[in-house]
């Protein structure tokens, strides 16, 4: 059996009489990357600001089984994190701000590990009041690997990266999710998240809508046929005369329900004379996915 490292039960919040945390449960098993998403104010930094012990809420956090208590929590040795923007000495270097946090007799050789796999050999000794978003964003997540957690929580962490920072950083999360770290990630990004995450919470306004993993959501998602013949205006008239959906304002773009086959639209097109000249499969992404499923829970 998995082993949960991070158990959120029934955790809830309000300011003032404004409830911004319902009833928020979820578990995140070991070496599983989870990814928090929701609209902006969802409450997704509320949450990872209660698991950190950063704020009181009603209801339970467990981190390895060990329940969290705002005024003790040792447990919180083993877990990094990164929320809304770090937290820097400016007149310090980047390499002097992570060997104040650096622990233990090999931390010099781990912080040496964090700063390669981060590309930040170039500029991790100048002040860190010199860096861009970028640089003190990665100086950030850094921080967050110093010492060797099991559970890391990153509020929105690709802020700031450029591709090739985003491709080091997505990288890196993946070989320790390899090693066995677990990840709580928040992120606007989807197409990034789509690209780290094996599960995902789904919360909107303060409630957690769907966990999933994100294979069954995308393979529960809408897929579609794109064909280009030699009379578009005519295959579309067939195609919904057959009784498929044929989505508008594009080509000849035919949704495929799970009973449809490629060869059946294929068959209406050439039993009405006409040629198809390219066909191709379309996938709705995870921003699609998760703005449908936005959209049906609050309709
Ligand atoms: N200190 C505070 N006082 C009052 N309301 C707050 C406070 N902090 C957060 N909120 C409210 O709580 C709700 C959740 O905020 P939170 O920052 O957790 O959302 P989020 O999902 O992280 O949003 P974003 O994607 O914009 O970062 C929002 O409506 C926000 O206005």
């Amino acid at each position: 059996m998995t082993d949960v490292i991070l158990t959120v039960k029934h955790l809830n919040k309000s300011y003032g009489h404004q409830p911004v945390l319902r009833d928020v449960s979820f578990e995140c098993a070991q070496g599983r990357i989870v990814g928090l998403v929701g609209a902006n104010g969802a409450g997704k930094t509320t949450i990872m600001k209660a698991i950190l012990g950063l704020l009181s809420t009603d209801g339970e956090i467990q981190i390895a089984g060990e329940t969290m208590q705002l005024d003790h929590h040792p447990i919180l040795a083993t877990v990094g994190s990164l929320i809304e923007y770090p937290s820097l000495y400016p007149y310090m270097s980047g390499w002097d701000n992570l060997r104040l946090f650096a622990d233990g007799p090999d931390a010099q050789a781990r912080l040496a590990a964090v700063v390669s796999a981060l590309n930040m050999t170039d500029y991790i000794h100048q002040k860190a009041r010199h860096y861009s978003l970028g640089m003190k964003q990665k100086l950030g997540v850094a921080l967050a690997f110093l010492n060797q957690p099991q559970l890391v929580v990153l509020d929105e962490p690709m802020n700031g990266l450029d591709p090739q920072g985003t491709k080091e950083l997505r990288d890196f999360i993946l070989a320790q999710k390899q090693a066995g770290v677990t990840f709580l990630i928040s992120s606007h990004i989807l197409s990034e998240l789509q690209k780290l995450a094996d599960d995902l919470v789904i919360i909107d306004h303060g409630k957690v809508i769907e966990k999933t993993t994100m294979t069954t959501l995308l393979t529960t998602t809408d897929h579609f046929v794109i064909v280009k013949t030699d009379h578009d205006g005519q295959a579309k008239a067939a195609l919904v005369a057959a009784g498929y959906q044929v989505v508008a304002d594009t080509a000849v773009k035919v949704h495929l329900a799970p009973d449809h086959q490629v060869a059946d639209v294929l068959h209406v097109l050439t039993s009405h004379g006409l040629t198809v000249t390219d066909v191709q499969h379309e996938d709705a992404d995870l921003e699609s996915t998760i703005l449908n499923l936005l959209a049906t829970t609050s309709a």
